[in-house]
This record gives C-alpha cells, structure tokens and sequence, in this order.
C-alpha cells in the first residue's frame, strides 16, 4: 500500500467521522433531544455538585452526581471517562450560552462524575443547590494531531523513522538484527511465550507485533521489553490509546527502577502516577524558582503598565514584558528538555506524543524505540503521531477484541476501524507476530471457547487458574452456583422478550434483568462480593434496567457496557445478551469480538442470560450456547421465572412492546429448583435444538415423581385439544383473541404457551394468571404429599387413623424417615393455623375477583387492570396508580427514560414479606383445595352451559 493513498484515504475516513461528532453536537446546540443524547451516552442531565474542592496545580475539582432526592443513586450509563473534555452547563437553560466552562473528566463512576475546570476560567462560578448539565465535547485537538501526523507522513524524509515507514508500507522488507541468544530475564517468572515475544521483539530491526489475547500478561511482556530494551541503551518512547493504560505501564515500570516520565495533563492522571508527570517534575526542577521568578516580574510589569498614562512609558512596559516572556519560554524549554532527556521512558497516550505537546523541546532523533500498547484499540493514524519519533516500533494488543470505537457507520466500514495490528497482521502474515498463549485469568471451560472460537485453539490456561471456581475463594460456600465455571441461563420459550427502539444501541429485556438480579442474590448469599462482579450487557438501555434495579442494593457491583470493560476482569462475570425476538436478530451482538470481550473477563464463573432460540442465529454466538451446554451447567429461565407464564394470546404476532415480562420474584420457599445437568440428555432441553416440544415440558416433572398412566394419558389429551384449539383460532379471523379459562393447569399452561411460540403468536401474560399458576402448583406438590403420606400410612397399617389428621401421619412418616423434613414440618405448621384459615381464603378469593380498591365492589374478572407498581387487580375507575396510592412509584418510573420512551411495561412489584413465607405457602395450599372445589364447579356449569 502507498503512503499517498493511505493518507489520502485516512484523511476522507478522518472528515467524515469528525462530521459525525459534530453533528452530535449540533443535535445538542438545537436544543432538542438531550434526552437523545443522554441516551446514547454523551450527556448527563440534571446533576448537581456533590463536592468541590481544589486539586492539583491550582485547578479545581468538581464531583457531581444525580439529583439524590429521586433516590436514584446511580448515573445513567454513559461513555463519559477520564481524559474527555466535557462543558458544563446551567440545567434551566441548557443552551451553548448557558456554558459555565469547560473541563476534563478525572472520575467516572458509576454514581459520580469528577471534572477539574483550569484554573483560568474567568466566571466559573458553581453553586451547590442548582442543576447542571454536563455534555461530552468534541475533541478536535485529537483530530488535529491526527491531521498533522498523516500530512507529516505524506511528506517524511530524512527523519528517524524513514525505514520504519517504508517497512510499514511495504516499500522494503522488515530485517532483524543479530540475535542475542542468552537474554538475562529481569522477569524469572515469564512463561516460554512471553519469553519468546521478548527475544523476537528485541531480534527485529524495524517492528514486532506481540499478540496478547485476554488474560495473557500482555503487559508484563511489554515492561520486559522495555526493561530489555533500557539495559541496552536505548530511549524508548512508551504510548497506549487509553490513559488508564498508560498510568498502568508507568506505574509498573516505575516499580522496577526506570526512569519514567509521564506526559499529560495532571487532571487527567492517576494520583498514584502524578509525582511521575511532567508538571511535578518541573515544579521541582532547579529551574523552578527563576521561571516563578520571572512569572512574577511579569505580573509586576502587568500592574505597572495599566497604571501609566503615557504611552511612551506603556510601550517600554510592553517591550519589557515581551522580553520577560520571552525569557521564560527559553527557560522553561531548557528546563523541559533537561527532563525529557534524563528520562529512559517517556510516556503519554498516542495523542500526548504529538510534536506539539513537551515532546518539541527534545532533539528529532532522541528516541529509539516506540512502544504502543493497546495498539488494537487505537485507530491507526493516532498511531502514527508516536510512530513518526523512532526507527524501530513494538506493537502489542489482541486485535481480536474490540476496535477503537467510531461515531460514523461509513467511515468505519471503509476501513476507518482496521488498527495499524490489524492491517500488518493482515500484510505481513505470522512471521512478524508472536503470540502469547498462557493465560492466567479463566478457568480453562470458560477459556477453551474463546481459545478455539478466536485463538486457533493455541491457549492453555496455567495451572494456577485452569479449574479454580468460586468455591474455592475464602468465605463462598459451596453451592451450585459457586461449584460452576459455565452456567447458562436459558430464556428460550419463556416469552421473555426484548423491548423495542427505534435505536440500536437501546435494546432492553425486563426479564432477563430479573434473572440476573436472581442469579446475584444466588451467589452474594453464597458469600461472593458484590465488588468481585460483573454484569455486562451489549446494550445501554439494559445497563440502564440493571443499574436501577441493582446498584441501590449493590453499590459496588460493576455494571457496564462491554465496551466499558474491556481491559478488566472479574471473579464472576453475568452476561446478558437481551435480544429475544422471532426473527432471530442479533443486531450489535454480530460483532464477534465484543461477545469475546465479555466473555473473556471473568475469571472463576460465567453466567450467560440469553434467549438461545434467537441468539442461535449467529454462528458465533451459536457456538458460544453450544459450549456451554456441552461443558457447564444450563438451566432454563422458567425454573427461576416458575410463574411467567402467559395467559391470553392475540393476534399480533410483531407487537413486542405488549409482551410483557414480568417474575414473582424468583423460585418459592417450598418449591426446589430443579438444575439440569447438561450430561443428563433425557431432561435437558438441548439448546441446539432449538424448540421445546411439548412432550419433553410434560415428562419432565418439577419434582421427580412417578407419572402414572393415567396421568399421561390424559396430558396426551389436553395436548390434542388445546393444538386443535389453537389451530381453529388460526383459522378463523373473526376471533380477536383466544382466552383459556384460568382452570388450566400450568402444564396446560406451557403446552399453550409453546404451541403458539411455534405458530407464531403474541402473547400477553397477566398478573392474575401467574398467582393462579403459583397456587396450582402448590396444589399439586399439596396432593402429591398426601398421596405418598397416604400410601406411606397403608403400607404402615395406619389406615383407621386417617381420620385424625395429616399431622399425625407426617409424624409417622417423619419417624420412618421416608419423607422429607421439610415435608414434615409445613404439614406439622398446619394445625395451628387452621383458624386464619376462613378468613384467608375469603379474603384471597374476594381480592382476586373484585377491585383491590378499599370498599370499591366492582367485579374484576371482566373488565380490570392490573397495577404494575403493587400487582393488585383494579376496576377502570380505580387502576391509575394515583388513585389507589402507587403514585409515588408510578412518578419515580415515569422519571425513568425509558418509560418516557413508552416502550417498557413494568415488572412485577415487590416481593410480599410481610408474613411468614412457611405460613403463607401453608395457607395457600390450604387455599388451593378450595380454589379446586370451585374449579370443579366451575367446570361443571361451563358443560352446562355448553349443553
Ligand atoms: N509469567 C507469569 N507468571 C505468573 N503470572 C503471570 C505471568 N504473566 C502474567 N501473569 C499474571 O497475569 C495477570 C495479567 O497480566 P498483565 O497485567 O501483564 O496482563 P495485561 O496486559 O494487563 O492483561 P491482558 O493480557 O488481558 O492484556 C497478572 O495478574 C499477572 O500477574
Ligand atoms: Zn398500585
Ligand atoms: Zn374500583
């Protein structure tokens, strides 16, 4: 490829991504869609100041966060991080004019956003009690230097990097130099890889590329080179894309004795890393008392000349001043180049090596080598601003994670987004490239497929990983969930769909929200920190769901995008994919490397939420399901989700909004979950497969129990006839929608529930319906009980007794040790509560059929609405959350964006904890022969009726 074509092409690429940036900003300058904005991540509405104070060098620091008295803690996901320019801006007006100043974010957490504001800004001037709206600014020094390094490459001669570019551009072939074979390691601990990356980046005359998948010790590698490279005399010029990576190499160079300088903007650095920065450096320098001094004479000059009348004696002032600056500029120079130059490694971003920075103090060819870490993250011409100092290049990063990010579609599907790794890998071949393939972070299940999807199957985990669990750190117990390095939670049938937007990058799904906040509570009651996981999600609306459900609770539980986590890695890693839909679109999720991204940093447990069904579609993500049922643990949603059933189907097969998902919070105190594992291939429902069939929902019993003939036989039944009623309804257009009565049982249930999945229908589920289901279970499981108590008793020749109760028989059948403990007590629990008895049941069936309205007597069963916030049933009259005293929730939702959007139907409410959670399924079991009584009769005037 030549140069002229390349910069050419660049520079095209370059405008068109600027012009994307700048329309975002002109978005915010006509003032119409900040909510647009804040939505995509780039504006943070309505903050106020937390705290102010003053940093480092006379700036000062603002923190800010959202409004506390909406009890919402936590930022709406953004991409805000250190280093970017932001304004701040008065929230009432919110108009470019309304602009108080300007400065560099040096915190981004997840409740707070810290911004330093330079100390020169005249009127910047905050108050504590107002609202402040704060907006990512386009950063066109980045484009600039970008700009100016492409036209210096166009036109490169006699620099120090002339090889190097030749090589890079392929005008002549990369050499190697003589090879030093008995490498003393400051490392011993560097693994064959590592080693070999380093002798082969020490071999190379123009350039190296070392690849370091996730986890590989990428880094490690790096500072052995540069260590190596140090001892052999040679000035090295150390860059990454992001600052926290280059803070992090400061940091662990400046550990093994080197001198190490850090360019940059001291706001924008670690304070660990700030007595390493150029500022601190000079403020202690030799030079420093004469530049004060001159500042001073400078300001005295200043005050004199305002003060004189006479232009004569103005004018000398001037000159004077003129000379003073002068003088310092040389100064300061001197004294900068002094500490460039004692330096063995300087370090700055990609874009802080630009000649117009400190750097242009330092003779052309002061440095050797150009390290650039991250390189796969960086676009290529940010590249080239560092590259153009030296004649010899080492490239190290893992292009197989995510590419820089860009605004403009175009400009990144016409080559804008190949990183400088990408494109040599793609020239050069292997030769160049030395890959390193331990990896010291995942168990080897969750690597493997990573390794073979991504890696050509060259990783190895080390020992010290390769089958670590959770189990295993101090203080988790030893559960199911601490036990499995690979769980995938599979939504697949369950109906719970993502939410519709117009916009890519706003895709939510309720339901999985609520088997990720279960799946949380699973493994911090098992004694898992919050702060040792992540959730990770594609999109930002779900980061959004997530963190208003969970970071209240979980203050230091990471929620992020994947994007946001790239670099990182966790004990325990949750991912949600969302998308569920019937055409099986993934959208975003296509992009391979960003599933790797998030798969790849956790290190003892993966959790993956997904709708298999959809996702499948993707070759990829295909595998990835495929993986994990083969080697980890899969469950299906509905052995969380036990009550999301749906009820009423319509026909309205593309209406995704209407699919409500909703949980009751999670499986019952009573009820065992059922884990499947995936060896176990009678029972599981193969994800590969794809659809459920109603026969494997029918044999697989929630608890094992023996189906008998009869039993089956009738399924086998209900089976038939409820397809045939579906299929009439399909065929008939006339009928808007087809109800089943609520005497259905939950096997019925889901055997409708799949039969139109498969037809193709929508469906919507009623809070009504779940309840209902829940009883019926309990029923059942209430049944069973007693029949097994009954026989057990037969068998014991206790028959005569029966009549004294069941509570005698469950002693019995204690002592026997045939029954469960469990067991045994909820039916001992049950005598003494037999006088609520009554008024319960009268109390759940009047709550069920009229309005939850105090003494409002309107019948619900015809015509009522159900209250998202208190998952009560309401008359028309009463249903409005203000009417019957949710308006507060229904506000503090309606605040939420989302629900502004009008796109997401609420989750179920709270959970009920107010009574005894054994007492309370007592009474329901109570409850469910009665509510069966009246099934029967029911039943029996319906045949009346149809008679
Ligand atoms: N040779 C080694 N022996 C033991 N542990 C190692 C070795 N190399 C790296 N590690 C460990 O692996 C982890 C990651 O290493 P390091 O920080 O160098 O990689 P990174 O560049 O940050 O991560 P990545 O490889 O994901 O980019 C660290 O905890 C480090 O101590
Ligand atoms: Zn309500
Ligand atoms: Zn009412």
């Amino acid at each position: 490829m030549e140069i002229e074509k390349f910069v050419s092409k660049t520079l095209e690429l370059l405008q068109e991504e600027r012009e994307a940036e700048i329309e975002e900003t002109r978005l915010w300058q006509e003032n119409t869609s900040l909510k647009d904005l804040q939505s995509k991540g780039v504006c943070l509405l309505k903050l106020q100041i937390a705290s102010q104070s003053t940093g480092l060098y006379g700036r000062v620091l603002v923190v800010l966060e959202p409004r506390k008295h909406m009890g919402v803690g936590a930022l709406p996901s953004n991409n805000f991080g250190p280093g970017d320019i932001v304004g701040l801006y008065g929230a009432a007006g919110c108009s470019p004019t309304s602009q108080i100043g300007t400065g560099i974010v040096t915190k981004a957490g997840q409740t707070s956003v810290t911004v330093a504001f330079d100390e020169g800004q005249e009127d910047f001037n905050v108050e504590t009690d107002s609202l402040y709206n704060l907006l990512k600014l386009a950063n066109d020094v980045t484009y600039k230097r970008m700009k100016r390094a492409l036209n210096t490459l166009n036109g490169y001669s006699n620099g120090p990097a002339s090889n190097l570019i030749n090589v890079l551009f392929g005008y002549s072939e990369p050499g190697s130099q003589s090879q030093t074979n008995d490498l003393g390691f400051f490392n011993q601990d560097l693994d064959e890889s590592q080693r070999e990356a380093v002798s082969f980046a020490l071999s190379q005359r123009d350039f190296a590329v070392i690849h370091g998948p996730p986890g590989t010790g990428k880094t490690t590698t790096v500072v052995e080179v540069i260590l190596q490279a140090v001892k052999q005399g040679n000035k090295i010029l150390c860059c990454a894309s992001s600052n926290v990576a280059v803070d992090n190499l400061v940091e662990r160079l400046a550990r093994c004795k080197v001198k190490v300088l850090r360019l940059g903007h001291p706001a924008r650095l670690l304070e660990s890393i700030q007595k390493h920065s150029l500022d601190a450096v000079l403020a202690k320098s030799d030079n420093t008392n004469i530049i004060a001094d001159i500042r001073k004479d400078i300001d005295k000059a200043f005050v004199g000349m305002k003060k004189m009348r006479d232009k004569g004696q103005r004018f000398s002032f001037k000159r004077e001043i003129g000379e003073l600056r002068k003088e310092l500029r040389t100064r300061e120079a001197t004294a900068i180049a002094q500490i460039l130059k004692s330096a063995d490694v300087v370090l700055s971003t990609n874009t802080g090596a630009s000649n117009d920075g400190p750097l242009r103090h330092l003779p052309k060819d002061h440095f050797d080598w150009v390290v650039i870490d991250e390189c796969a993250q960086a676009l290529e011409s940010s590249c080239w601003i560092a590259l153009l100092h030296a004649r010899k290049c080492i490239l190290a990063g893992d292009y197989k994670q995510l590419p820089p990010t860009i605004k403009s579609q175009t400009a990144a599907s016409k080559g804008l987004s190949v990183s400088l790794m990408e494109r040599l890998i793609k020239t050069f071949g292997d030769s160049v490239v030395r890959m390193l393939t331990v990896q010291y972070r995942m168990h080897s299940s969750i690597m493997d497929w990573a390794s073979r999807e991504m890696y050509q199957g060259r990783l190895t985990a080390h020992s010290s990983v390769e089958s670590h669990l959770l189990k295993d750190l101090p203080g988790i117990a030893c559960v199911e969930e601490t036990s499995t390095p690979l769980l995938l939670i599979d939504t697949a049938g369950c109906g719970l769909s993502e939410m519709e937007a117009t916009d890519e990058q706003s895709k939510g799904n309720q339901g999985e929200v609520d088997l990720v906040e279960l799946h949380i509570k699973s493994l911090t009651e098992a004694g898992l920190k919050p702060k040792d996981i992540a959730v990770i999600a594609p999109y930002n609306l779900q980061v959004d769901l997530l963190r208003q459900r969970l970071s209240v609770r979980y203050p230091t539980l990471e929620i992020k995008s994947v994007d946001g986590f790239q670099g990182r890695e966790k004990e325990a890693v949750v991912l949600t994919l969302v998308r569920s839909n019937r055409k099986g679109e993934v959208g975003f999720l296509a992009e391979d490397r960003r599933i790797n991204v998030a798969v790849t940093r956790a290190r003892r447990h993966l959790a993956v939420i997904c709708d298999s069904q959809t996702v499948q579609s993707h070759a990829f993500l295909k595998s990835l399901v495929s993986h994990m049922s083969e080697h980890g643990e899969v469950r299906t949603a509905f052995e969380y989700l036990q009550d999301l059933v749906p009820q009423n189907y319509t026909r309205n097969p593309n209406d995704g909004n209407k699919t409500k998902a909703s949980s009751a919070g999670g499986p019952s105190s009573t009820q065992q979950k059922v884990k499947h594992q995936a060896a176990d291939k009678t029972t599981q429902k193969k994800p590969a497969g794809g659809k459920v069939t109603g026969e494997n929902w029918h044999t697989k019993p929630a608890q094992p129990r023996t189906v008998t003939l009869e039993e089956e036989e009738k399924t086998k039944e209900t089976n038939k006839e409820i397809r045939a009623q579906v299929e009439n309804y399909l065929k008939d257009p006339s009928q808007e929608e087809l109800q089943f009565p609520s005497s259905l049982n939950s096997h019925d249930r889901l055997l409708v529930h799949q039969i139109a999945e498969e037809l193709g229908l929508g469906h919507q589920s009623k809070g009504e319906a779940l309840k209902s289901l829940h009883l019926e279970r309990m029923k059942r499981e209430q049944q069973r009980r007693e029949e097994s108590a009954k026989q057990k008793s037969a068998q014991q020749k206790l028959q005569g007794q029966a009549t004294n109760g069941l509570l005698h028989t469950a002693k019995k059948s204690a002592k026997g040790k045939k029954r469960t403990k469990a067991g045994a007590c909820d039916i001992a629990a049950a005598a003494s509560a037999e006088d609520d008895f009554d008024t319960l049941i009268t109390a759940v069936i009047k709550a069920e059929s009229v309005c939850s309205f105090v003494k409002c007597k309107t019948s619900v069963l015809l015509l009522g609405q159900l209250c998202p916030f208190c998952n009560r049933q309401f008359c028309l009259g009463h249903h409005v959350p203000e009417v019957h005293g949710c308006g507060d929730q229904a506000k503090a939702h309606a605040r939420m964006r989302i629900s502004k959007e009008g796109v997401l139907y609420a989750g179920s409410g709270k959970k009920d904890n107010s009574m005894d959670p054994n007492k309370k399924a007592y009474l329901q079991r109570k409850l469910d022969s009665k509510l069966k009584d009246m099934e029967s009769k029911r039943k029996l005037k319906s045949k009346e009726k149809s008679n």
